[in-house]
């Protein structure tokens, strides 16, 4: 169409006047054409994601796709070799100082292969997060009690790490990851360690808080789709390429024409 033509046609949909004194919220996650290079070799390539504030997103991906190394990126653990990483607005690689702590404090973290410290028990690895803040011992002690009555963790909070099952481990991770009320929650190998029911329970209790303030969630397994329902998103990672950004119901209809997908899901060509 010429610019005449363009100018002179009907518009569709006008573009609804801004709401005065209200700036549109930015998307918690930008990511944006992002390369990361590891020992010479290409691990992302050019992958771009944008996760709206209160989305739920699953990252889903063959071991070794990128899904960890896309997931440093976004907590600021490392700089991309080329693109962008955004939170909140922000672009991670200029933020310095008390600015990037301020942003830090944004986002909760429950990273593979656990976390916890091994000298501290359940409730001192609990509160950690809490340390720089300046909340009275009450307050810490209210939120914790919090943490441990949805976490289902009663009567563990003297217990070190090393006495509590795996799954009982990722728990008090998650229940440290929220503790400081998190706008964003990253959690890298969702389902390692718990059982489908668990999962289960774990991403009810992480929907409420979706529903009630907000929270964004962004979380990496294998597979874990049997978990999601079939209006969530999904978004799949291979070999350091996004091959698919869709619900679940889309992509279980696009797999048996996507060989690629079809191997993810099925194990077979
Ligand atoms: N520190 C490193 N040095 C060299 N190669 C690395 C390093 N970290 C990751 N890689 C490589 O980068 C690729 C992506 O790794 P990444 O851990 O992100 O995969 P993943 O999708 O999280 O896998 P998994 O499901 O097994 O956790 C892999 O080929 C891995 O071997």
């Amino acid at each position: 169409m010429s610019d005449a033509a363009a100018a002179a046609a009907p518009n569709p949909e006008p573009t609804p006047e801004p709401t005065p004194g209200r700036t549109p919220e930015p998307p918690a996650l930008e990511v944006t054409e992002v390369f990361q290079h590891v020992a010479g070799h290409a691990v992302l390539n050019g992958v771009s994601l944008t996760v709206q504030q209160g989305e739920g997103v699953l990252l889903i991906g063959r071991n070794g796709a990128g899904k960890s190394l896309l997931m440093r990126l976004v907590l600021g653990l490392d700089l991309p070799s080329a693109g962008r990483v955004r939170l909140f607005g922000e672009e991670l690689r200029l933020l310095r100082g008390a600015h990037a702590l301020k942003l830090r404090r944004r986002i909760g973290a429950v990273l593979q292969h656990g976390s916890l410290l091994d000298g501290l028990s359940v409730q001192e690895n609990l509160l950690l997060p809490l340390m720089p803040t300046q909340l009275s011992r009450g307050e810490m002690a209210r939120a914790a009690r919090l943490a441990i009555t949805q976490l289902q963790l009663d009567g563990m909070e003297n217990h070190l790490p090393r006495a509590l099952s795996v799954g009982q481990r990722r728990r008090v991770e998650l229940a440290r990851a929220l503790i400081h009320q998190p706008d964003l929650l990253i959690w890298d190998g969702l389902t390692d360690g718990l059982d489908l029911p668990a999962v289960r329970e774990i991403f009810e209790l992480l929907r409420n808080q979706m529903t009630l303030r907000g929270l964004t969630v962004i979380g990496t397994d294998n597979m874990a789709l049997a978990a999601v329902g079939p209006e969530d998103r999904v978004v799949v990672l291979e070999r350091g390429d996004l091959l698919f950004d869709g619900s679940r119901s889309a992509l279980e209809a696009e797999a048996p024409t996507r060989l690629e997908l079809r191997y993810l899901l099925h194990g077979r060509w």
